[in-house]
């Protein structure tokens, strides 16, 4: 019976998180879509990915609804919706309509958010999201194809999307153990206050979060991987979960597709270039008609046999700007979208059984065009990207979200996987 159930807003999200709690010893499943039937599984959490994250708030609130109400009829006891690190939202949500929907389904009305991860270098501050040294606003964030971030205050993000009270817990609170930030927390329910903003700036900042959130035993709590995975480490704690056995991952050829417009993307697509085949689609050639990837599909099986080939969509920025001018944002990004599932379906037919896939958006699209339902969780490539295993269709998948990673991240996920399959640790 799981004990944590979590809501991720797209897939790299939710292997992100699950990565984070397998790494802390607990057996989890990544299902992807609102599941159906039993759970059947034994894991202590399980972690649904939708694709949420630009979907209209109606459908992100009823999907995610779907997802909470099986995961309670399957008893879990804590539920927490996984969001990007970054806050990624449209301008109406979807991070305030789904957690006001989901306070409502648990009857609470209270919830913490704590988007911080210090070990990729997102942190909060009196409210404010950081990106390494940069505020939220001045990183990369503030020219995503679909979700810019162009304000770093949470607190003003968030208000925008909810009519509920918003918060803050500010870090000399967390800083004192999650005594005093319990007591905080019971403080700004009493006042009225329905999400709070909980800043953190340390690994340390986010166990004492999570333990004050446990010790107030709130049904629903939200934000990144590492306080999702040390709220259900707190929560499982009590029940003693058991490690989770590795799965085996295929052998066979290798590829990479790219979807993602990230600049840590933008970066490694260039350092795999240098050593391994790159084909580059613009977006406006993929709208046109299915021969850009037909023609892409013949040249990777020309490759496959000398080492990893990668398919990219040209996410250039001055290549993007002039496809949303030419298609509009929703067309450029839906076409994009579109020719990456065919392109996965056509690598798989053609032997395929790596696959890496860089964006959270393109992930989505990939897995559904793929039938992959359900993968188990593999070994690490770095912190938020582990390889997953998935045994219908048999693949090794790993889904990059858009910002991990350093240079050679595609390059060391191979190594990883063929270091993983000789047995070492990592
Ligand atoms: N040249 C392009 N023009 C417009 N949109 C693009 C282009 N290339 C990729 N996209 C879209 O940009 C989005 C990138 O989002 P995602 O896959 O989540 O990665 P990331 O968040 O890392 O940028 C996807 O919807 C993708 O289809
Ligand atoms: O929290 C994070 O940063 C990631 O888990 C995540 O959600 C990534 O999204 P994409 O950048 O769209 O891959």
């Amino acid at each position: 019976m799981p004990v944590l159930g979590c809501i991720a807003d797209d897939i790299t999200g939710a292997t992100d998180l699950a990565g984070a709690l397998v790494r802390r010893g607990i057996a989890t499943t990544q299902i992807f879509g609102v599941p159906e039937g039993p759970p059947d599984t034994d894991a202590d959490a399980v972690v649904i990915a939708l694709k949420t994250r630009t979907a209209t708030s109606a459908e992100a609130r009823e999907q995610s609804l779907r997802s909470c109400r099986w995961l309670r009829s399957h008893g879990v006891q804590g539920l927490y919706l996984k969001y990007c690190s970054t806050f990624d939202s449209t301008s109406e949500g979807n991070i305030g309509p789904v957690t006001d929907a989901l306070l409502a389904e648990l009857a609470s009305s209270l919830t913490v958010h704590c988007p911080a991860y210090p070990a990729n270098a997102r942190t909060v501050y009196l409210g404010h999201l950081f990106v390494g040294r940069s505020l939220l606003s001045e990183s990369g964030m503030a020219n995503h194809p679909l979700t810019p971030m162009r304000d770093p205050d949470l607190l003003r993000v968030l208000g925008s999307q909810t009519p509920a009270a918003v918060g803050a817990l500010p870090l000399d609170v967390t800083t004192h153990g999650p005594g005093p930030t319990a007591a905080h927390l019971a403080d700004l329910g009493r006042a009225g206050t329905a999400h709070v903003i909980a800043d953190a700036v340390r690994d340390e900042d986010i166990e004492h979060l999570a333990a004050a959130v446990a010790a107030c035993e709130l049904p629903l709590a939200a934000g990144g991987a590492p306080f999702g995975a040390a709220w259900g480490a707190a929560l499982i704690r009590a029940t003693g979960a058991g490690g989770a056995a590795p799965p085996v991952p295929p052998d066979g050829p290798s590829a990479v597709l790219v979807g993602s417009a990230s600049q840590a993307t933008l970066r490694q697509v260039e350092s795999f270039a240098r050593r391994w085949p790159l084909l580059r689609l613009p977006a406006e050639d993929v709208a046109a008609g299915p021969g850009s990837v037909d023609a892409a599909l013949e040249w990777a099986a020309a490759h496959l046999g000398d080492g990893p080939v990668m398919v990219a969509a040209d996410t250039r920025p001055e290549a993007v700007a002039a496809a949303q001018r030419t298609l509009g944002r929703e067309r450029a990004a839906s076409a994009v979208e579109e020719a990456m599932g065919r392109l996965a379906v056509g690598l798989t037919e053609r032997g395929v059984r790596r696959l890496v896939v860089a964006g959270g958006e393109t992930s989505g699209a990939v897995a559904r065009a793929l039938g992959v339902t359900r993968v188990r969780i593999g070994p690490e490539i770095c912190t938020g990207v582990p390889w997953t295993v998935s045994e219908r269709p048999g693949l090794a998948l790993a889904f990059k979200s858009g910002n991990f990673g350093g240079d050679d991240f595609f390059l060391e996920a191979f190594a990883r996987l063929d270091g993983a399959a000789r047995g070492e640790p990592r």
